[in-house]
């Protein structure tokens, strides 16, 4: 095995020159991106920086004109489909909560079990317990365990937005793409959701698309500025917010 095979197989997502065009215009321009397992990393960038696209290619959504998009140094997530990659281990939440809102908050995390569970399994009462484990881990990641009974229609938006991380997380996923999850929250709410995330990536990683700084800020963790489909910088929020590239397109200078 060479050098940069080993380094690959240690990466959960390895992005190396994507490009995306729609009708000429490049969304993605040569972008490069590398994710190690159990990281948290922000991506951040003004509208239109190509954040929206790359969660695309990582998803199998959008193919890329050139480049290598790589889960776990093995699976070429350009050559699968959407399915197959969330069977892989790529979950993704999209900006606006889709729960089932005429069902409990509960059942809406047995629902998401669905795909997961074999016609075996759900005969098997050691399964069964091991899945209403599961199902209460996740109730008390997201803090929704006082409210298992409620129905979904009757939660805040904020609320609504964890159970979906909820139901992500029941499918077990190794890389969870978050997109935006605050917007929308009340500042109580999006305090919390940072905390939530921060125990989330305690064992998984994880890729959060937010324009809210303050919650970047929160998260404490690296930054990824995107701009024009490329890189424009990486590092600390702090160090990201001191680079004058950053300030110029945040300025739209
Ligand atoms: N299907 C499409 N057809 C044509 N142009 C597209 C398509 N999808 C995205 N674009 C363009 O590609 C660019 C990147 O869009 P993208 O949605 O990835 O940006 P973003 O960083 O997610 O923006 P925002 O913060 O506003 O969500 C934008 O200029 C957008 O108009």
């Amino acid at each position: 095995m060479n050098t940069l095979h080993k380094e690959l197989t240690r990466t959960v997502l390895y992005l190396d020159g994507i490009s995306v065009s729609f009708d000429g215009f490049k969304a993605l321009n040569d972008l490069s991106f590398v994710v190690e397992p159990g990281e948290m990393r922000a991506i951040i960038g003004p509208n239109g920086a190509g954040k929206t696209t790359m969660m695309d290619v990582i998803t199998g959504k959008t193919r890329p004109d050139v480049g290598s998009a790589l889960f776990a140094g093995q699976h070429d997530l350009t050559k699968l489909d959407e399915a197959d990659i969330a069977q892989l281990g790529i979950g993704r939440k999209f900006q606006r909560p889709t729960v089932f809102e005429s069902h409990t908050v509960r059942d809406n995390i047995v629902l998401s079990l669905a795909g997961k569970r074999s016609v075996f399994d759900t005969l098997f009462a050691r399964a069964r317990e091991e899945e209403a484990d599961r199902i209460d881990r996740v109730l008390d990641t997201i803090r929704l365990a006082d409210r298992a009974g409620m129905m979904a229609a009757d939660l805040s938006h904020g609320q609504k937005q964890w159970l979906e991380i909820g139901m992500l997380l029941a499918q077990d996923p190794s890389l969870l793409l978050v997109d935006e999850p605050v917007a929308g929250m009340t500042d109580a709410e999006t305090v919390q959701t940072a905390t939530l995330l921060k125990e989330i990536a305690r064992d998984h990683s994880v890729v959060v698309v937010e324009h809210d700084m303050s919650f970047v800020q929160d998260l404490g963790v690296m930054v990824t500025v995107l701009h024009e489909g490329s890189v424009l910088a990486e590092g600390s929020l702090d160090h990201v917010s001191a680079d004058e590239r950053v300030i110029d397109v945040y300025l739209g200078r």
